[in-house]
This record gives structure tokens, sequence and C-alpha cells, in this order.
């Protein structure tokens, strides 16, 4: 992943940036709008987790995850290199601890793409974080997405859905919500939310 540098950061100068946490359920688009919004802006630093998850075609190491077995992640979470994990449908994430504490050191906003768990995790641990949570245009959309994404087998599809109805309920905890009814509209706005003192 591309280092930023406060020369080429979009952040005024008198903006203190802080951690921007994106969740919502699985197949809503988060891994898109983020996508979208780094061709805009490459500049905007997106912490990669890690992950024991199998790559899917096309992910590659170090660029969409780390991809690592039981083993390593045991070894992450036992010396305290996460700064938060969980287990989703089957397998751990779990976001590095350092890159996100020097970006954020070095004045810089910093993404995090999690699930309601982490996000949780997080909120308890950095206070002025900024969670955002991302809702699909209805309960339909984001079953179409997540089978049209073709990804997952259908037994993954319904534990990943069974964990969907547990986030769209939890959505009052975030400070804000956007719909994802068009990629590039909030792509322009999480970018606005992440600028923002
Ligand atoms: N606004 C949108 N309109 C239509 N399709 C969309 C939109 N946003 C994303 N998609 C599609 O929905 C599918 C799921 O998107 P994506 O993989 O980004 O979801 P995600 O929230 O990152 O999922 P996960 O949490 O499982 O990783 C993809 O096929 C993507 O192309
Ligand atoms: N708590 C964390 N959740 C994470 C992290 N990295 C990704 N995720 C979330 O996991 C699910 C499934 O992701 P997928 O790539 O297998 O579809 C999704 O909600 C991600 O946002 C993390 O470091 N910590």
């Amino acid at each position: 992943m591309a280092a930023t540098s406060r020369g080429t950061s979009p952040v005024p100068p008198d903006v203190r940036p802080r951690l921007t946490v994106l969740s919502g359920p699985s197949g809503v688009g988060k891994s898109t709008v983020v996508a979208h919004m780094r061709t805009v802006h490459p500049e905007v630093w997106l912490s990669v987790s890690a992950t024991t998850r199998k790559p899917r075609p096309g992910e590659r190491n170090g660029v969409h995850y780390f991809f690592v077995d039981d083993e390593e992640f045991d070894k992450l979470v036992a010396n305290g290199e996460l700064l938060e994990w969980a287990e989703f449908a089957g397998n751990r994430y779990g976001t590095p601890r350092r890159a996100v504490l020097d970006r954020l050191e070095a004045g810089e906003p910093v993404l995090l793409e999690i699930d309601l768990q982490g996000a949780r995790l997080v909120r308890q641990s950095m206070d002025d974080a900024r969670l955002v949570f991302l809702a699909p245009p209805s309960w339909e959309e984001l079953v179409r997405r997540l089978t049209g994404r073709g990804t997952e087998a259908p037994e993954v599809i319904e534990r990943r859905l069974a964990a969907a109805k547990i986030e769209l309920a939890a959505e009052a905890e975030f400070d804000t919500t956007l719909v994802n009814t068009s990629v590039e509209d909030v792509a322009r706005e999480l970018l606005t939310l992440m600028l923002q003192a």
C-alpha cells in the first residue's frame, strides 16, 4: 500500500485527522466504496487487516489483506499487535495496531473497514473515532449484492446474512449512516466525513 505524506494529504492544515471506521453488513459495498474513493484520492490511507480467511480470486497478500494461518493469527493476538480483532462468519480478522497509530501520530486520516464487533472495540479504546455505518437500500438488494458477488458458498452466504441482521439492528450505535445507493456519492460523502474536524 502506497505511503502517504502530509504534502499530498487532502486534509486542510487546521483539521486534526482522526480515525474513521466504516462498517456495515457483508455485501453492502464497503470495499467497493473504499476502492472507488481511493481511485479518486489514492493518498487516503486504508488499514490492511490480517485474516485467517483464504484469499478470493484476485486478492493479493499485503494489499487486500495479510493472509495468515491460525497459528500466525494467535501470535498477533498474543503479542498485542492488533488494535482490535473479531471472528466473523468462521474466520478471524484484525487490525494491525502499529501502522494505524503511526499514521494518526503523523497527522494523517485513517480509515478502517471492519465489522460491527471491531467497531465496538475501537469505540471503547479510541473515543474520538468516527463510526460510519454503510446501509443497503433494502434487504432484498443486500441479498442480491452478496449473492451476485459470487465469492461465497451458499452456506457461507447464510452465515453472513445471519450476521447482517445483527449488524443492521446496531445501526443506531454509529455516528452516521450512509445508504449505498450510488458508489460515487457514498465515496464522496465518506471522504467529506473523514476530513471533518
Ligand atoms: N451501490 C452499489 N450498487 C450496486 N452494486 C453494488 C454497489 N456497491 C457495491 N455493489 C456490489 O455489491 C457487491 C458487494 O460489494 P463489496 O464486496 O464491496 O461488499 P462489502 O461490504 O465489502 O462485503 P464484505 O463485508 O463481505 O467484504 C459487489 O459485487 C459490488 O460490485
Ligand atoms: N473486526 C474486524 N473486521 C474486519 C477486519 N477486516 C475486515 N473485517 C470485516 O470482516 C467482514 C468479512 O470480510 P470479507 O473480506 O471476508 O468479506 C467484513 O465485515 C469486513 O469489514 C478487521 O481487521 N477487523
